[in-house]
């Protein structure tokens, strides 16, 4: 779990001070929240639209208001990989005397700064005991995120790391962050970088308290971290990060993605030039242009700071003084919160499988929860009898490759026509309005625009197919739903392998709904009773998890305890729903 110490609070109120984020003392309250670390609180009603934080973009910790910004843009290091090698050298290299970040980042960190702490590393279920991943064997963690693994995508970021972390303090004597001493990657060529990872090589590491270190910051920068816009990517967000994750929100996160990518001010002389430029066809001269004579300052700093790197205050100056005041983000309440109730943001719509990968907890009653049924399907799949198996191959190759995808948009066209029915009401009644604010307005290229945005979609949309693994694609969608019923692509999966030779050949019921509705009622009864029997031979094969009871020892036992209890839940549910035993 990635919670704060409530005692420990008082260590950022310097920072929120300092920085001038608003937090509304007066309606608010930062206290224990049961089960899940720190919160925060309503101390009085609060009405909808009331916004309880104000927050500069400059006092938020990214790849670009850190520390050691322009040493990352020289390596083209943004996003979360650069908070992530910028967090350490606040903690482990500036630290307190020289990092202006020191008093946020020691506290949502300070487990990694505690040298003597008596629990153990907070690190994802890749990472954790063999006994304690045994226990969650077949959950849709395992099934279809492959939860259970250890990944090698961040032992290449770790050497790129380290790599990096050398050469810097060979150009700009900039001191090594502990963690990141090895001197065995101290020098990598990008072909070295780039190389297969060894099973020796990733044993080796996996035994190293100061790698656990390294993923354990990425772990808590994963469930911290906020996407902020489109310059700085994502950020830590002081305060907007005490707020705990519940499927039906309270607030939400207001602040202007679309900002320019070059400066990331909302408004400024890039953005004109673009406009300009675009007009005689220039803009990538004039943004580059601009761009390196950003970079040639930074760049000249280092250089001359090259022989002794002095942090901060001059740099933190320009860090606060770089961003305009009115680029805030704010917190709103969404509806009516009561005195007393925590208030909740929500991380996503994630099934628990994702928040435990991605923030370390479960909640129970996750209406986005999800029980895997790839292991049951296959299982009957390949008990099928009456048709041969390339004919089985041939519809499960047809399904992965567009049948899902057809099927995909004829779900969200069904819903479409369902909201817009309800819409048309409301529409209809708003037309007259619309076309006089239009008209006052002159908002013909608002309509254009939006049209354009909505052509990209569709365009997007278009493209689902090329962009997403299809393997990791068509098993997200054999599942049991928080309700206990069915996915629909499951259901229509059984009917496509339900089919008889010539009605999945010939009449290509596969391929049109309204086909498959309009065939003969006998035909289509025999299908669905053989679909139907199919669905409920997988169902019956998922079995309840058995509940450790001796395991109290292990320290994610409580996790993963909620995590079958919750599964089993949705089994249970499904069972009744079907009447099966
Ligand atoms: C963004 S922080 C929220 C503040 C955090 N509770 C703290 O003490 O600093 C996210 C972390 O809070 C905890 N958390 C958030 N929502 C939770 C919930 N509904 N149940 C349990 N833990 C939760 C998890 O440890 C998660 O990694």
């Amino acid at each position: 779990m990635s919670n704060t110490v409530f005692s420990e609070i008082s260590k950022i109120d310097k920072f929120v001070r300092d920085t001038n984020i608003f937090v509304n003392k007066d309606i608010l309250t930062i206290k224990k929240a049961s089960g899940a670390g720190v919160g925060i609180f309503a101390s009085t009603d609060i009405p909808k639209d009331t916004i309880i934080v104000k927050i500069p973009k400059s006092s938020i910790f990214t790849s670009k208001t850190c520390t050691i910004n322009n040493l990352l843009s020289e390596e083209s290091i943004e996003g979360i990989m650069g908070i992530h090698l910028a967090v350490l050298y606040e903690l482990f290299v500036f630290k307190d005397s020289k990092s202006h970040w020191y008093d946020y980042l020691s506290f949502i960190f300070a487990d990694c700064l505690d040298n003597k702490r008596s629990t153990g590393f907070y690190l994802p279920p890749g990472y954790w005991s063999d006994e304690e991943k045994l226990l969650l064997k077949g959950t849709l963690l395992d099934c279809q995120y492959d939860g259970l693994k250890t990944h090698k995508d961040i032992i290449t970021i770790y050497k790129q790391f380290v790599s990096i972390a050398y050469k810097w303090n060979k150009e700009c004597d900039l001191e090594i962050p502990a963690i990141l001493k090895n001197e065995k990657y101290s020098n990598l060529t990008e072909e070295e970088l780039d190389a297969e990872i060894t099973e020796e090589e990733e044993n080796l590491l996996n035994s190293s308290l100061d790698f656990f270190k390294f993923i354990e910051i990425g772990f808590i920068i994963s469930s911290r971290v906020f996407e902020i816009d489109c310059y700085h990517l994502f950020g830590l967000v002081c305060i907007v990060d005490l707020f705990n994750h519940d499927s039906k929100e309270d607030i939400h996160f207001e602040n202007d993605y679309d900002v320019c990518e070059i400066c990331g001010k909302l408004e400024c002389g890039h953005m004109i030039e673009e406009e300009e430029g675009s007009e005689v066809g220039s803009s990538d001269e004039e943004h580059s242009e601009s761009d390196d004579s950003r970079n040639k300052d930074y760049n000249t700093e280092s250089e001359e700071e090259e022989e002794n790197i002095d942090v901060s205050d001059e740099d933190n100056d320009q860090i606060s003084t770089h961003h305009d005041q009115d680029d805030v983000c704010e917190i709103r309440t969404i509806h009516d919160i009561e005195k007393g109730n925590q208030i909740y943001n929500t991380y996503g719509k994630f099934p628990n499988a994702v928040l435990l990968l991605k923030y370390g907890f479960v909640v129970e009653n996750n209406p986005y929860d999800k029980v895997s049924l790839v292991k049951e399907f296959n299982e009957v799949v390949d008990m099928i009898s009456g048709i041969d198996k390339y004919d089985i191959e041939k519809r499960l190759r047809w399904w992965k490759e567009e049948g899902i995808f057809m099927f995909d948009e004829e779900l969200e066209s069904d819903e479409t026509d369902l909201e817009l029915n309800d819409e048309e009401d409301i529409e209809e009644s708003e037309d007259d309005v619309i076309e006089e604010e239009c008209e006052e307005e002159g908002e013909d290229d608002v309509i254009e625009e939006d049209n354009d945005k909505e052509n990209d979609v569709i365009e997007e949309e278009d493209d689902i197919s090329d962009e997403v693994d299809i393997e990791t694609f068509w098993k997200d969608k054999i599942y049991i739903d928080s309700f206990g019923e069915a996915s629909p692509f499951l259901e229509r999966l059984c009917i496509i392998l339900a089919m008889t030779k010539e009605q999945f050949d010939e009449k290509k019921l596969q391929l049109d709904s309204n086909s498959l509705e309009a065939i003969k009622s006998t035909e289509i009864k025999q299908l669905l009773a053989l679909s139907l029997k199919m669905l409920k031979k997988i169902l019956n094969k998922k079995k309840l998890y058995k509940i450790p009871e001796t395991h109290q020892h292990l320290p994610n036992i409580n996790e993963i305890k909620k995590m079958l209890l919750i599964e089993n839940d949705i089994i249970l549910k499904c069972k009744e729903n079907f009447n099966l035993q």
